[in-house]
């Protein structure tokens, strides 16, 4: 990964930028140059002994001489973290890649002072594992090279996917960005059923989660897709047909299609309510 200015900034050192220093390091990026902004001590201090990265209590501290910075606090403080980065902004022509949800590239160049190059992602969680996948959208501001550098950092993370409307960032938020939840709230309602119909706990649990697992790694490690490989464990008249007519009847693909409506919606108001 190059960049005319090696160090990365990240604004903020939660979940998400954890996962992402995470990638970039396990892909030998230099710990050194990867320079976090953090208001919490004790998130300072895991990530300078878990990664070896410079830790910052103040975000313009974090920034100053780092080419790539990483807008990584929620959408809610964004506005007023990019604001006090402004003049920073102005004088340096950074990169400026935001992980946050439903915040829009004009927002964010609006606030960091009018002419910033901002590429807009959306990473999840599986990033942690270098399993993750993001949506990533760049303004006409930012050139082959800033599109390069954005893509390499979040591919350490996991897939990426380029997005050409930034309308559809907010479908991203809520197929990829909130999906793992989904997952894990139907991994969670496996095992509290088998222990509900008489498994001990411990077994439902394995049999559950490594279910999730064999299941998530048929659908991505071969070439069939979802529906086919559903109609191969279902037998006729057998057990998989009981159970997936009982999900098509109480109206699970609406129910799925609802809740990422939801959140694709949420995402929306999320812009709006910080402009
Ligand atoms: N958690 C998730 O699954 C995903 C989250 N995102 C986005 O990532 C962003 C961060 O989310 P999380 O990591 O989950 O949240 P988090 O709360 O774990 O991390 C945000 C961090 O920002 C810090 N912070 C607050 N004000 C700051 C300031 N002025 N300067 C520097 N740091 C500041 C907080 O102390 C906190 O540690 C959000 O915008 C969210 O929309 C994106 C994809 C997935
Ligand atoms: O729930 C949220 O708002 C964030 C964005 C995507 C996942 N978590």
């Amino acid at each position: 990964m190059t960049t005319p200015n090696e160090s990365i900034a990240f604004i903020g050192g939660g979940n998400m930028a954890r996962s992402l220093i995470g990638g970039l390091v396990a892909q030998g990026h230099d710990p050194a140059s990867i320079r976090v902004a953090e208001p919490v001590p004790s998130l300072r201090e895991t990530l300078v002994a878990d990664f070896g990265v410079h830790v910052f209590e103040q975000a313009e501290e974090a920034v100053a001489a780092a080419g790539t910075w990483v807008l990584a606090t929620k959408p809610q403080v964004l506005r007023a973290v990019c604001e006090s980065l402004a003049v920073q902004a102005q004088a340096t022509h950074p990169l400026v890649i935001s992980i946050a949800a439903g915040i829009t590239a004009a927002q964010l160049e609006r606030w960091l002072g009018g002419d910033a190059s901002v590429v807009r992602t959306m990473p999840n969680t599986p990033a942690l594992l270098g399993a993750g996948a993001t949506g990533l959208f760049a303004t006409a501001r930012v050139d082959a090279a800033g599109r390069g550098f954005a893509e390499a950092l979040l591919a350490a993370a996991g897939k990426t996917v380029w997005i050409d409307d930034e309308a559809q960032m907010d479908t991203v938020t809520a197929v990829s960005g909130s999906g793992p939840a989904y997952v894990f709230l139907l991994a969670e309602a496996m095992v509290d059923a088998g222990i509900t119909e008489g498994l001990p706990p411990d077994a439902a649990r394995t049999l559950a989660l490594q279910t999730v697992l064999g299941a998530a790694r048929m659908l991505t490690e071969s070439d069939v897709d979802a529906a086919e490989l559903r109609r191969r464990v279902t037998s006729p008249n057998g057990t998989t047909q009981a159970a997936i007519e009982t999900f098509e009847a109480g109206g699970l693909r609406t129910l799925v299609a609802d809740a990422i409506h939801a959140a694709r919606v949420r995402g929306a108001e999320l812009s709006a309510a910080n402009e």
